[in-house]
């Protein structure tokens, strides 16, 4: 099946004011985000590669084999981006499963539809790329049997909004999973993170003139919730069980819930 990019689903916005770029992200501003992650569109899989040297792979690999995705699935991959897990979901769904990988930042899709074009794999062609807002998805309740969401969740301007829209569009006893830096409460694993970030991730991030973009990691992870807040979100939109799990030495974690 022939991938296609879908026109935004939602109405455009009624306004469309110019940002100019703020010396620090506003953090609650989704515009801001939107324009963030089309900035950083063209190196962001470079960088993940390098920076983390290709950790982000083998954690993506384990966040969608704690999906429960499965062949034949009907699946959303929600911020896909340039659609790292959109691809892994594509390979365990085969070809008779669907996968619908989610994103609000065009530049990011279209790094996915070329890289997908770009590959070898008949079973790509289960996936479509929909333009569109995570919390406001422009699917039917209980529509998927499994949800991703990788390095998205702390990236949304509401976490709980987020999570109700998850809930709502996954099938009953399906679940989510959902990858993203870890908010540790062990105080020398957070200052290892943040070491990390200020003098390697953003070094890095400088010479290709992305500072600020990856200077907001740091301040993304400290404003995200813990791993003991996450579960007890997912419990509060009505998911019947749920559990965070720290990976990667505990910079990373993982929460799974089931509908
Ligand atoms: C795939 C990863 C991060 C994705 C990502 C998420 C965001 O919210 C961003 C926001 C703004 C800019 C960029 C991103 C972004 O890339 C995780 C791996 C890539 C990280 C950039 C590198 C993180 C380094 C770890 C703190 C330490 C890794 C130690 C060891 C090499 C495993
Ligand atoms: C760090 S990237 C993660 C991309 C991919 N999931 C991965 O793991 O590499 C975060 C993505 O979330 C998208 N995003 C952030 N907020 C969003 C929202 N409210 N609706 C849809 N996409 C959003 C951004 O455009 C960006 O592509």
């Amino acid at each position: 099946m022939a991938a296609t990019i879908h026109l935004r689903l939602q109405p455009p916005p009624t306004h469309r004011r110019r940002i100019s770029w703020p010396r620090r992200l506003p953090v609650q501003c989704a515009e801001a985000h939107q324009a963030m992650f089309s900035r950083i569109a063209p190196v962001y899989d470079n960088l993940n590669d390098v920076l983390s040297l290709g950790q982000h792979r083998i954690w993506k690999r384990m966040s969608v084999s704690w999906s429960g995705a499965k062949e034949g699935s009907n699946v959303l991959d929600l911020c896909c981006g340039s659609g790292d897990l959109a691809f892994l979901l594509s390979e365990k769904v085969g070809p008779n499963g669907k996968v619908i990988g989610l994103d609000f930042s065009k530049e990011q899709l279209s790094v996915a539809s070329s890289r997908q074009h770009s590959r070898p794999k008949a079973c790509y062609y289960n996936i479509e790329w929909v333009e569109g807002n995570a919390l406001e998805l422009p699917f039917p309740d209980s529509y998927f049997d499994a949800v991703t969401m990788g390095y998205g969740l702390r990236n949304v301007i509401n976490f709980h909004k987020a999570m109700e829209e998850m809930y709502r569009v996954l099938k009953p006893s399906s679940k989510v999973s959902i990858l993203d830096f870890n908010k540790s409460t062990d105080t020398f694993s957070a200052s290892i993170q943040e070491w990390m970030i200020d003098n390697v991730v953003v070094p890095a991030a400088n010479s290709y003139g992305l500072a600020e973009e990856y200077k907001y990691l740091k301040s993304s992870i400290q404003e995200f919730l813990t791993g003991k807040e996450l579960e007890k979100l997912a419990l509060e939109v009505g998911f019947e069980n749920s559990k965070h799990f720290e990976i990667g030495g505990g910079l990373m974690g993982n929460l799974v819930a089931t509908r």
